[in-house]
């Protein structure tokens, strides 16, 4: 029987099933088609056929569309506003033979707060950077009979762990009217004789923050109003302080429990607060407390146990397909890697039993997560380790050429260096070299911008504000990570690293590795200065490993040497 619509429809098909007739499926397309349709016309695939016979694409060569890019973006601004306070009720009882009964007026709801964590779920900061803005819930408004207003929902931001998080404005209108409030009950208690208390220096008359905080019963009229005498406000047990001005928090470890950024506002007081032996009937509740809106920036540091460094079309993404299970994408174009991409070497190769024996230290767990006097570290069998494939780096990356060295951020953590130098590609030392003046000049500049932050920190921006949160623990022991970090001496160049050569198998490559590898045993016995020019860099034990990554070979020396610097 002939096929439906054999002959003029078929002419569509393409159109109509595209996956049908893509590159990849072009046997399955002609074979179901030819299943289908028994005419003489089908195109029966044949063995000589180029489609078919020439496709040599396999893991560690694959096609251009076998990929896998998730969604990634490594900086996020995000505008915070927290929840408002519900406003404080005026209500009666009334009921049946009681028409004026006592005040019975709900509080209003504590507004929302919002909190961040880092969690180990979490891998890009794509879904916050699209957000852009991040409200906690408002509370509600108090209601008669004592009804007092449902909280604002608090949020919690999930970031990914080595995310850094830097406060850049914020506007905190309670603690800007504590301030003017402070400021006018001085000036009240210097000069009461000389200008009267509720006119300025200008002769207008002050608004006074604390009157306005007060809501009044909508049915007395506007004289009777401002004859009204209003009680002090009450002092209030705040439950959460706001974070020290500015916030910058270094999530280089999940929290175990979310961390306070913007505290929600009070809720106001209802009329039954008010009520005393010479005012049975208060008039008035308090309004509920407004927000605070804080700006916030993010940036995200992968934490990757090694770090690949190398030229565009070096070979990187291939090495980490064929170290692990990672999906990047390849191809024999330049700037083929776009985001950084993050492969798990197994070590045990899922097998139970470990190729290669290694320990990592792991700190003792801690319910405060910026403890920094933890105790003894303990060691622990490694069976993992993680690998961070970034994209390639061209020469003068540093004046933002090519896709610039904003990338070296996610190696910048990285316990182990990995130099992917391709053998095929002109002399690979002139190669190394200039990769490792890129990182050198990287490592310059993010000192510089350290130095500029940490003057900046010094500043204090709550001056005058009247806050005093001296007391914090949430400030000084994130200023004693800092401190510890600094110490540390997080310099590039004082990481261990090596070298991978690729590309191998290529014909004419042996001279090549060879001077490389004389170049790096010089380095090692001091001959030759390190790479990157900086003193007291790391040149214990400079190594060349020779692989052919396309064909699988010499892998498992990569994972020895690195799981060798990793326990260094
Ligand atoms: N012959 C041979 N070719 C390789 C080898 N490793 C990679 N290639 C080829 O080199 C080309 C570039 O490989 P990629 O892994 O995409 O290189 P990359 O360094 O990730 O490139 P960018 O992402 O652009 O920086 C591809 O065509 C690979 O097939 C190898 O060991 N031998
Ligand atoms: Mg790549």
């Amino acid at each position: 029987m002939a096929c439906r619509g054999s002959r003029g429809p078929r002419v569509f098909l393409p159109f109509l099933y595209p996956s049908l007739f893509n590159p990849n499926g072009t046997q399955i397309a002609r074979a179901s088609l030819s299943k289908r349709c028994s005419s003489t016309e089908a195109a029966a695939p044949t063995p000589h056929d180029p489609a078919t016979t020439h496709n040599h694409h396999h893991h560690l060569n694959p096609a251009p569309d076998d990929y896998s890019m998730p969604n990634f973006a490594d900086k996020a601004k995000l505008s915070l506003y927290a929840g408002g306070g519900g406003h404080g009720c005026i209500s009666f009882l009334r009921e049946a033979y009681m028409d004026d009964g006592p005040p019975n007026g709900g509080d209003g709801g504590h507004g929302g707060s919002i909190y961040i964590q880092a969690t180990h779920g979490e891998t890009s900061l794509h879904k916050l950077a699209r957000r852009k803005f991040i409200r906690a819930g408002k509370g509600k408004t108090g209601q008669g009979s004592s009804k007092s207003g449902q909280r604002g929902d608090d949020v919690v931001i999930t970031v990914p762990v080595g995310t850094i998080v830097r406060e850049l404005s914020r506007n905190d209108p309670e603690a800007e009217n504590e301030a003017i409030t402070t400021t006018r009950m001085r000036r009240r208690k210097k000069q009461q004789a000389l200008i009267p208390a509720e006119m300025g220096e200008d002769g207008e008359p002050i608004e006074d923050p604390q009157r306005a905080k007060w809501i009044l019963y909508p049915g007395i009229s506007t004289s009777e109003a401002k004859r009204m005498s209003l009680p002090p406000l009450p002092n209030r047990e705040r439950l959460l302080r706001q974070p020290k001005a500015p916030v910058y928090l270094d999530l280089s470890r999940p929290t175990p429990r979310p961390i306070l950024l913007a505290a929600g506002a009070l809720g106001g007081l209802g009329n039954p607060h008010f009520a005393s032996r010479d005012r049975a009937k208060p008039m008035f509740a308090t309004r509920g407390e407004q927000p605070i809106t804080m700006d916030i920036e993010m940036e995200l540091k992968l934490l990757a146990d090694v770090g690949l460094v190398g030229l565009p079309n070096a070979g990187k993404s291939t090495l980490l397909r064929a170290i692990s299970n990672s999906r990047a994408r390849v191809g024999h174009w330049e700037f083929t890697t776009l985001q950084p991409n993050i492969g798990t070497v197994v070590l045990d190769n899922n097998k139970g039993r470990p190729l290669v024996k290694s320990y990592r230290q792991v700190n003792a767990t801690s319910d405060d997560p910026w403890a920094v006097n933890l105790p003894e570290p303990e060691r622990e069998q490694r069976t993992r380790f993680t690998i961070a494939d970034i994209p390639g780096l061209i020469e003068g990356a540093h004046l933002d050429r090519g896709l610039g060295i904003a990338f070296l951020r996610h190696v910048e953590r990285a316990g182990v260096l990995a130099f992917v130098v391709d053998l095929n590609n002109g002399n690979a030392v002139e190669a190394l070299k200039a990769l490792w003046l890129e990182v050198g000049l990287y490592a310059q500049m993010r000192e510089e911008e350290e130095q500029h932050r940490k003057r900046e920190a010094q500043i204090d921006w709550s001056a005058g504000l009247g806050e005093d949160s001296s007391d914090s623990t949430f400030w000084t022991t994130t200023k004693t990570m800092e401190e510890a970090r600094n110490t540390g001496g997080l310099h590039i160049a004082g990481k261990p690293w090596f070298v991978v050569a690729t590309k191998c198998d290529l014909p004419d490559t042996k001279a090549n590795f060879e001077e490389l590898r004389e170049y790096l045993a010089a380095i090692t016995r001091g001959d030759e200065p390190h790479p990157s020019g900086v003193e007291d860099a790391w040149t214990k034990d400079c190594a060349v490993i020779p692989v052919s990554a396309i064909n699988k070979h010499g892998i498992d020396r990569v994972i020895h040497w690195t799981v060798g610097l990793l326990d260094g």
